[in-house]
């Protein structure tokens, strides 16, 4: 009996070491491996995009891991991982199963985490009329009034972080809702924190055994306790997606959901599915936009030589009598570097938007597994020293002169079918409040108790998979008396009305010859 036992285990012992063998044949190189849990035991949980770019400098720009039983490729090369994730993106644009985050918390329809298949492409389509780079032009009138906002907020408040906040979602729920966030006190952006928060938490890697052993997910919930917290997010998230989908249903102006809700692709989906798609797309531009936003003021305090610059050429080409606008971009091309550089210098998504595999594939040599993550390393991306000079400083000017390095990383949007939807959109946001805030204000450090300026650290960052600068104190003091009063005039001024504002914008989508149905 002993003996058959033995027996038993060794042939398993056997199976499992031949199977890894074979799982792991041909593979890039990577850090040793441990059988059974493979690198679980050092993926990091604190800035983990360092230690992936630490793997990659000591094993090469393309490398493998094993993460129980998720085999993953991490990219360091922008070059490469243009290779893979543009050129061949008919089969690298799936997403990593995450059990916990996709099937438990957010039932299949976060659009984020959706394997690219007909139901990821119904959504694409519903989508895409009202994202692309002429309709998205269409939003600037509601992107000049919540700038406005934003530059009054500033004249009474140095809380920026909050500022930008409101601004997103504001932005976005408009777009997508018909209503504003006007004080940023309301119950709706608490909501769309909380959405945010256990979307981080529930895709957390290591956190989750289900994650690591799929199976055990056919446990009943009584066997299974990550069931019931799954369960609870489940429900803040559906009933707020759904609170605020009846809302732009209801609303007097033009949104998208009454856009989507006219499309026949949403006729395809169920209440619950088509609230989602909505929720989630206001949800990716608002922390997103936020958090880009908060990168800039950083780059004022840690690099300040360029705000004197960037000023000088707002001064000379715009003056003093009015804010620039979306009308003055092409005349302001180091603004634009720093807008491109705010994207570069600390990239808010450090190792990029995970990607998977829909078959097997070879590159360089190397065997990409069916079903591999792939991870485009977004941080080693960005600060390449083959490709940018000094690149943890924030030099705007590398950008002036044409570049004749065509594999310098650009990407911060994301790569082939799964690209950010929303780019055109946050660019012309990121635009309209770095100009705009360069502008009105000078922005400095409050003194410490030697009188000295309170330091900052320009590397210090959360390890979120949206990863924003740690908390630091600002003092905005607008340019001049003149500045204040251009900003308040110009906010008093403005036209409010969201309505008003919406309605125009879906007259000028028409005017356009673009498709508008609701
Ligand atoms: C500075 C602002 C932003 C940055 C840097 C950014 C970046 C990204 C990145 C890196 C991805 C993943 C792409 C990939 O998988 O290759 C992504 C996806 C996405 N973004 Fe953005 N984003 C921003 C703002 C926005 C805004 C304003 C919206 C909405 C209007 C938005 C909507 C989305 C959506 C819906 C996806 C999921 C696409 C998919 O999985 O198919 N993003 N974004």
């Amino acid at each position: 009996m002993g003996l058959t036992i033995t027996t038993a285990l060794i042939a398993l012992v056997v199976w499992r070491l031949l199977y890894e063998y074979r799982r792991d044949r041909g593979l890039p190189p990577g850090p040793r491996r441990l059988p059974l849990i493979g690198n679980l035991h050092q993926a990091p949980q604190v800035l983990p995009w360092r230690t992936f770019d630490a793997w990659c400098k000591q094993y090469g720009p393309i490398v493998s891991a094993q993460f129980g039983r998720q085999t993953t490729i991490f990219i360091s090369d922008g070059a490469m991982a243009k290779d893979l994730l543009d050129k061949r993106s008919n089969i690298y644009s799936d997403r990593p199963w995450l059990v916990m985050a996709r099937d438990n918390v957010t039932k299949g329809m976060h659009l984020l985490l959706r394997p690219y298949d007909d139901r990821y492409k119904l959504h694409q389509r519903m989508e895409a009329p009202v994202l692309a780079p002429r309709a998205s032009s269409t939003y600037l009138p509601i992107q000049d009034l919540e700038s406005k906002q934003l530059l009054r907020d500033l004249l009474s408040s140095n809380d920026f972080s909050h500022a930008f906040e409101r601004y997103s979602i504001s932005l976005l729920f408009a777009l997508a809702y018909g209503f504003r966030i006007e004080t940023g006190t309301e119950p709706e952006l608490d909501w769309a924190r909380e959405v945010q928060d256990n979307f981080v938490f529930a895709a957390r890697v290591g956190t989750w055994i289900v994650d690591a052993i799929p199976i055990l997910n056919t446990l009943p919930p009584r066997l299974a306790p990550w069931k019931r917290v799954a369960e609870k997010l489940y429900k803040v998230e559906s009933e707020a997606h759904i609170r605020n989908m009846n809302r732009g249903l209801a609303s007097d102006s033009w949104n998208w959901t009454k856009e989507f809700s006219k499309s026949k692709q949403s006729k395809e989906m169920d209440t619950l599915e088509f609230a989602y798609d909505l929720g989630i797309l206001a949800n990716a531009g608002f922390e997103t936009t936020s958090v880009a936003m908060g990168i800039f003021v950083l780059a004022t305090q840690a690099y300040p030589a360029f705000v004197a610059r960037a000023q000088e050429e707002l001064d000379r080409v715009v003056g003093h009598d009015r804010l620039p606008g979306p009308g003055d971009k092409n005349h302001l091309p180091y603004i634009q570097a720093v807008v491109e550089e705010t994207l570069r210098w600390r990239p808010l998504a450090p190792q990029g938007v995970p990607h998977a595999t829909t078959q097997e594939d070879t590159y360089g040599g190397y065997r990409i597994p069916k079903g591999a993550t792939i991870v485009p390393l977004f941080w080693s991306m960005c600060q390449d020293g083959s490709h940018y000079e000094r690149p943890l400083e924030f030099l705007p000017e590398r950008w002036l002169a044409p570049s004749d390095d065509p594999d310098r990383f650009t990407n911060y949007f994301g790569f082939g079918r799964r690209i950010c939807t929303g780019r055109h959109i946050a660019k012309n946001s990121l635009f309209m409040l770095i100009t705009r805030i360069l502008w009105g204000f000078n922005i400095s450090r409050p003194r410490g108790p030697e009188g000295k300026p309170v330091p900052v650290d320009d590397l210090a960052f959360g390890s979120g998979f949206v990863s924003s600068p740690d908390p630091f104190q600002v003092v905005f003091e607008p340019r001049s008396e003149h500045a204040r009063e251009v900003m308040e005039s110009e906010w008093e001024l403005t036209e409010k009305d969201l309505s008003v504002l919406m309605n125009g914008v879906k007259e000028h989508q028409k005017s356009l010859g673009l498709e508008i149905r609701a």
